[in-house]
C-alpha cells in the first residue's frame, strides 16, 4: 500500500515514526537582542552567538533581526501584498505531488517566494501599503523623514546568506557538509483561528532538510492572540515562542513542533537549510560543541540581553530563622530566569546567639542579593519588616515588567516557579489589572526534608484553600483560617460583581507569605509611596502586630481596587511553606503575652496595643473612645491607608466581617 493513500494524520503518524530518533534533547531557549541601538540590524556577533546556541540547545530566538525599515517593507510591500492580491493558497501537507490539503492538519495559506525578489519587492515605494505608514504603525513612532539618519539596511539576501554561513561554521562543518539554502522562502499566513498540528520538518520525504529559519512580521502581537510556535523536546516538554514581530526562529528540523490556534494576522517567512550529507545530518542532531559550563554562560549571556526582561524584586523578613538560606536557596535553584531575580533580606538575629544560623551559602545563580541585619531584640513582627523592606524598594519607571514577590523565610519552591507565577498573574489580570496571587502554600514538615537538607515535596492534592475570616481573638483582632477545598468549588461571581475564573478562585484576604503582584502593589499595601499623602501617614511600622496583618493589608489593598486570586487546580504548585514554628525562635518572645490589651507594662506592649487600635480603627471594628484619641497622636488622615476605588463596607461583607 502506497503511504499516499492513508489518512493524511496516519500519514503523518508515519513519517514521525519514520523521521528518527532524537539523540539530543534541546534545552532551555537562548533569546538575543542584538539590536542594542533599535535602529541597527541584528548585529553579526549577536547572530553568531545564536547559531552557537542552535548547536547546543537545539534552537534560539534573535529579537530585531532586520533592520525596523526592511521589516516594516516585508510586511507591507510582501506579506499584505501578497495577501490582498490573493496569492496565498491552502497549505499542503506531504511533499511534491504527494501535497495535498487537509484543513485538519494546517490551516495556512502559503507562497513560495524566491529570496531574490524579496529585494527588489522592498525596493518598491509605489504599494498601497507605503513605507510611511509601516514606520508608523510598526515601531509605534513617527516616521523619521531623515532616511540618511538611519543605518543603511543590508539585502535580505545577504543577511540570510549569512545566517547559513553563521549555521555552517557553529556546526563546523566542512565544505562537502555545507548546509545551503534552495534559494526559495515560504510565506505563511495564520489567522481567524488557523494551526498546524505536531510535525516535523524534517521527513523521509524530504530528509535533507536539517535546519529551519522562521521570521516572524506579526504586528503587535500578544499573548491572548496565539498562534505561538510550540517547540517539543525529546522529554514531551516544551516551549511556546512568540511570533513577535522582526523576530528570527532557527530550530534544528527533526524536531517536533506546532502552531498554535492563531487569533491575529500571523505572517512568517521560513527558509530551511539543507544537505544531502549523511555526515551532516549526523553533526547537526548530535552536536554539542561547548563544555556544558559554557552553554550555561551562554544562556545567560543571552537571557541578560532579552527583549524585555522582568525582574521580581523578592522580599525576604527572616526572624532568627536558620531555614531562611534554605529557603532563598530553593528560590535560586529553581527559577527559570535566577539572573532577574532581586533579594531583599532583612534578618533579624541575635548577635550572639544566631552566628553560625546562616552558614549555609546562597547559590546565587547571577541573581542580586542585598540584605541588612538588624537585632533581632528591636524586632517588632512581620508586618513592620516587611515594610522596612518595603521603604528600600525604588519602584523603576515604565516597571510594567516590574513584579514583587513576598514570602515567609521558611519556605521551598517547584522547578520553574518565577515563570510559573507570571503566568497566573497575566491570566488574572485579563479579569482585573490590579491583581494578586497569593494563597497560603500547601504544609512542608521535617518529614519531607532528608537529612542533608533536600527537600521532597508532600503529595497532594493541595489545594485550593480558602481563607475566611473564623472570629476575634481576645485582642479584637481578626483571625484568619484557610479552609482546603477538594475538589475545587465552581466557578461563581461574588456578590461585588466579580467573576472567577476556570484556573482562577478569589480569595478576599492576602497570604502574607506569599503574594505576587506587579511591584507597584507595595505603594498600596504599605503605603510607601507619595502617591497618597494620607496612606503614607498611616502607615506606621505597627509595631508588635502579627494577626491583623493579613486583614489590614487585604482591606487597603480591596479599596485600592485590587483583587486577590489563587489557583483553582491542585496541582498547580508554586511553593511549600513549613508551618511548624518548633525549630526557630519567634519575634513574640520581644513582645511579652500575646493578648495584651490594656495598654502594657512595657513600651514594646504599649506599641503592640496601638497597632491593634489602629487596625481596629481602619476596619471600623471598633467604636472606642480611643479612637478620636489615636487619629491626633498619630495624625492620621481620614482614610487610614484604605482607597477610594472600593468600599471598606464591601470588603468586609465579602469576608464575612461585617
Ligand atoms: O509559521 C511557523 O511558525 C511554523 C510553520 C511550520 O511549522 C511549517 O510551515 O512547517
Ligand atoms: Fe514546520
Amino acid at each position: 500500500m502506497e503511504i499516499s493513500g492513508l489518512p493524511s494524520s496516519i500519514q503523518l503518524q508515519i513519517l514521525r515514526h519514520l523521521s528518527g530518533t532524537h539523540t539530543q534533547p534541546p534545552q532551555k531557549p537562548v533569546r538575543l537582542n542584538p539590536a542594542s541601538d533599535a535602529g541597527h540590524t541584528a548585529s553579526s556577533e549577536a547572530t553568531l552567538t545564536a547559531c552557537q546556541a542552535l548547536t547546543t540547545c537545539g534552537f534560539a530566538v534573535v529579537d530585531d533581526f532586520l533592520a525596523p525599515d526592511t521589516a516594516g517593507k516585508i510586511l507591507s510591500n510582501l506579506c499584505k501584498e501578497w495577501r490582498s492580491s490573493g496569492k496565498l493558497r491552502p497549505a499542503k501537507t506531504g511533499a511534491g505531488v504527494l501535497g495535498k490539503t487537509d484543513l485538519r492538519v494546517r490551516s495556512d495559506t502559503v507562497a513560495a517566494v524566491d529570496l531574490g525578489e524579496i529585494d527588489s519587492l522592498l525596493d518598491r515605494q509605489d504599494l498601497k501599503y507605503g513605507v510611511d505608514a509601516v514606520n508608523g504603525s510598526i515601531d509605534g513612532r513617527a516616521n523619521h523623514s531623515n532616511q540618511s539618519d538611519r543605518p543603511s539596511s543590508r539585502s535580505v539576501r545577504d543577511q540570510l546568506t549569512s545566517l547559513v554561513h553563521g549555521v555552517n561554521r557553529a556546526f563546523s562543518l566542512t565544505e562537502n557538509q555545507e548546509l545551503r539554502s534552495n534559494g526559495l522562502a515560504q510565506l505563511g499566513f495564520y489567522s481567524d483561528g488557523a494551526m498546524y498540528v505536531k510535525h516535523k520538518d524534517a521527513s523521509p520525504l524530504i530528509p535533507g532538510r536539517l535546519i529551519t529559519a522562521i521570521m516572524y512580521f506579526t504586528e503587535n502581537w500578544e499573548e491572548n492572540q496565539g498562534g505561538q510556535l510550540r517547540l517539543y523536546s525529546d522529554d514531551g516538554s516544551y516551549t511556546d515562542i512568540a511570533p513577535r514581530f522582526n523576530r528570527l526562529l532557527l530550530f534544528k528540523s527533526h524536531l517536533d513542533h506546532e502552531v498554535l490556534p492563531t487569533f491575529c494576522d500571523r505572517f512568517a517567512l521560513t527558509i530551511w537549510m539543507y544537505s544531502e550529507n549523511a555526515d551532516t545530518a549526523a553533526k547537526i542532531r548530535l552536536h554539542s560543541q561547548l563544555p556544558q559550563n559554557n552553554v550555561h554562560h551562554l544562556k545567560e549571556l543571552a537571557i541578560a540581553k532579552s527583549e524585555k526582561p522582568w525582574s521580581i524584586t523578592i522580599s525576604v523578613a527572616s526572624y532568627r530563622d536558620p531555614d531562611t538560606h534554605a529557603t532563598i536557596n530553593s528560590l535560586l535553584q529553581n527559577a527559570k530566569y535566577p539572573q532577574r531575580l532581586k533579594i531583599r533580606i532583612l534578618y533579624q538575629d541575635h548577635q550572639d546567639e544566631d552566628s553560625q544560623i546562616h552558614s549555609e551559602p546562597l547559590i546565587v545563580n547571577g541573581a542580586s542579593v542585598v540584605s541588612k541585619t538588624i537585632p533581632s531584640h528591636s524586632a517588632t513582627g512581620p508586618y513592620s519588616a516587611r515594610r522596612i523592606i518595603a521603604k528600600g524598594i525604588s519602584i523603576p519607571p515604565g516597571s510594567e515588567e516590574a513584579y514583587y514577590l513576598q514570602i515567609d523565610s521558611h519556605m521551598r519552591f517547584v522547578q520553574d516557579w518565577d515563570t510559573r507565577i507570571i503566568g497566573l498573574l497575566k491570566s488574572a489580570e485579563t479579569v482585573c489589572s490590579k491583581s494578586i496571587i497569593s494563597f497560603y502554600p500547601p504544609g512542608f514538615g521535617d518529614d519531607n526534608l532528608n537529612p542533608e537538607g533536600s527537600f521532597l515535596k508532600p503529595p497532594g492534592p493541595h489545594g485550593p484553600v480558602l481563607m475566611y475570616c473564623k472570629g476575634f481573638d481576645a485582642d479584637g483582632m481578626p483571625r484568619i483560617a484557610g479552609k482546603l477545598v477538594f475538589p475545587p468549588p465552581p466557578v461563581k461571581t461574588w456578590p461585588d460583581g466579580v467573576s472567577e475564573t476556570e484556573t482562577l478562585i478569589r480569595q478576599p484576604f492576602i497570604a502574607a507569605g506569599l503574594l505576587f503582584a506587579r511591584i507597584s502593589v507595595i505603594q498600596d499595601m504599605y503605603g510607601i509611596s507619595g502617591e497618597s499623602k494620607t496612606t503614607a501617614q498611616a502607615s506606621e511600622n505597627l509595631e508588635g502586630l502579627f494577626f491583623g496583618e493579613e486583614s489590614l493589608c487585604s482591606a487597603r489593598l480591596y479599596t485600592h481596587g485590587w483583587d486577590i486570586w489563587a489557583p483553582r487546580d491542585p496541582e498547580v504548585e508554586i511553593g511549600f511553606h513549613r508551618w511548624n514554628r518548633a525549630y526557630r525562635h519567634t519575634f513574640w518572645e520581644n513582645c511579652g503575652a500575646q493578648t495584651v490589651n490594656d495598654g502594657g507594662k512595657d513600651g514594646r506592649d504599649v506599641g503592640k496595643y496601638r497597632s491593634q487600635q489602629l487596625v481596629k480603627k481602619v476596619l471600623e471594628l471598633d467604636g472606642s473612645s480611643d479612637v478620636r484619641a489615636l487619629d491626633e497622636e498619630w495624625g492620621l488622615g481620614s482614610r487610614n491607608g484604605l482607597g477610594r476605588i472600593r468600599l471598606l463596607a464591601d470588603w468586609k461583607e465579602l469576608c464575612g466581617m461585617s
